[in-house]
């Protein structure tokens, strides 16, 4: 279903009075495209928009949706135009359904600037749309719109939501045991506890966002445990490895008979969550219809299973996590906004390990005391000079799951007290950053040759100090790097500790 929404402007008024030199933008849109209703927003008289509507009637095949008496204190009367605009395409929207979503596309060049500008807005951020535009010489074509404003847009409510939370806190965080199995030294984890700290008692959605590994589980577990719900249910659950055909079940519940086979009734996610947390890992990978549902239960709070009417109230609080950008998914159309502006209010970012300068050590230690809590029995074992090293030399592109396989591995291969670097070495699965991956690398949005580059650097100059062990004068000849200082400052810029 294609639909045009306009305005009506003067000069589609005089082109119908026979005083205009054309026919007028809108008719010329006709003339070019063709549509299946076009719906007019007229802000003169309503004799006036019924008088155009005879006229450009015979003109299009389009069903014409006239709408008038839309009062406006000026023709620059921002926030009236604003709210006729979206008034007009709510109604449109909530005609239409999932099979028959419509096409929608804003003429701007009937109506003032003022009206243009919000046909923009619009088409960038709430109403996607094509826009187009008319002139004398050229007549209506699409005018390219170039740029990505809703995800500007997003980025910018959303800092502003979380500056304000900040704000709101600036009194000091209360310490809570909940965070500290969450290792850490460097300023950026100090920071974001911090901010998790101040976000956890409170009953606000949390988006974590952080590479594969970088410990989002753990840190939604700590929320959830510095919170009044502590002792409800958390309860994790990977959006994106359910079976398609399960996945409303899992999340809302199913009564016996809803499924093939199903004999019982089936308890969803969400009611298990009831008085506590529900972790919604890789909530990118949520289907769309799925979306749907999830935002409805967040609104009304209440499930209802499949195959029964029945309403069931649940009181749960969201954390999320995601490993790809939201804001790209929401701009690229897979991710509703609306469920997106729903669960990210207090939005945590992980840095990876590569960005978290002086917490290998302490990762290392505190992992390998775990492990030996749990295999060492009486004979702990612990780390040989030579194999901190080799940790230190490894490139950890930002997963901690894969530093704690390594330790596994080595810690499982050693029979004696201690972990040799050899063991490490061997331990280590090669994702060093081999050329052929350098040079492969996607050029999609997240790519960016200075960080390519400082990634490289930053893992030859902590190699070159951890086989000197930390003698910058050597670590600057094995670098080929010519003085001291230049090396000194490659290590400031690229935050590598000495
Ligand atoms: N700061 C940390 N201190 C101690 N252990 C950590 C830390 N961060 C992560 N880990 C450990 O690393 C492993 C991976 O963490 P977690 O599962 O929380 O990551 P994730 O980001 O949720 O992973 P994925 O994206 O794959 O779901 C877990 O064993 C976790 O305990």
């Amino acid at each position: 279903m294609k639909i045009l929404v306009c305005w009506i402007g003067f000069t589609d008024i005089r082109a119908s009075q026979g005083k205009a030199n054309g026919i007028g933008p809108i008719a010329q849109a006709f003339e070019t495209f063709d549509f299946d209703r076009a719906v007019l927003l007229c802000d003169s008289d309503d004799a006036q928009g019924q008088r155009y509507r005879e006229w450009v009637a015979p003109r299009t095949s389009a069903e014409i949706d006239l709408r008038t008496e839309i009062d406006l204190d000026s023709p620059m009367d921002f926030e009236g135009i604003y709210r006729a605009a979206t008034d007009a395409l709510e109604d449109v929207l909530s005609e239409s359904t999932d099979d028959a979503k419509p096409d929608l596309t804003f003429h701007v060049s009937p109506g003032t600037p003022v009206m243009a500008a919000v046909w923009i807005i619009l088409a960038k951020t709430r109403f996607p749309a094509t826009v187009i535009q008319s002139s004398k010489d050229h007549g209506a074509q699409v005018l390219p719109v170039p740029f990505h404003l809703s995800a500007e847009y997003i980025a910018d409510l959303t800092r502003h939501a979380d500056e304000r939370l900040v704000e709101a806190a600036q009194a000091p965080t209360p310490e809570d045991p909940a965070f500290e199995s969450i290792i850490h030294q460097c300023g950026k984890m100090q920071e974001l506890l911090r901010r998790a700290r101040l976000i956890a008692p409170r009953h606000v959605p949390v988006l974590i966002q952080g590479e594969s590994g970088t410990g989002k589980e753990l840190l939604a577990k700590a929320i959830h445990h510095a919170s009044p719900r502590k002792d409800g249910p958390f309860v994790a659950v990977n959006c994106g490895a359910i079976p398609p055909n399960l996945v409303e079940a899992e999340f809302f519940g199913a009564v016996a008979g809803a499924y093939t086979g199903s004999k019982v009734d089936r308890t969803g996610h969400f009611e298990e969550a009831d008085g506590g947390t529900i972790f919604l890992d890789e909530i990118g990978e949520m289907p769309l219809e799925i979306q749907v549902k999830v935002l409805r239960v967040l609104q009304e709070r209440k499930v209802m299973r499949v195959g029964s009417s029945d309403e069931i109230d649940i009181n749960v609080r969201v954390v999320a996590a995601t490993n790809r950008s939201l804001f790209r998914e929401v701009n690229e159309g897979r991710f509703r906004e609306d469920l997106f502006h729903r669960i990210a209010v207090g939005i945590l970012d992980i840095p990876p390990l590569r960005e978290r300068s002086g917490d290998l050590d302490p990762l290392v230690n505190a992992i390998l005391a775990d492990i030996n809590d749990e295999f060492g029995g009486s004979d702990p074992k612990e780390l040989s000079t030579p194999a901190r090293k080799a940790f230190h030399r490894h490139h950890w592109p930002g997963n901690i799951r894969e530093l704690r396989n390594t330790l596994l591995r080595a810690y499982i291969m050693t029979s004696g007290p201690r972990l040799s670097g050899e063991m490490v070495e061997s331990s280590l699965l090669t994702f060093e950053p081999g050329q052929q991956e350098l040079l492969h690398r996607p050029l999609d949005d997240e790519f960016d040759l200075e960080d390519i580059l400082n990634e490289v650097k930053r893992h030859y100059i902590q190699r070159a100090l951890a086989e000197t062990d930390g003698v910058k004068k050597r670590a600057t000849e094995l670098l080929g790097l010519g003085t001291r200082q230049t090396l000194s400052n490659w290590m400031d810029k690229l935050g590598v500790d000495a």
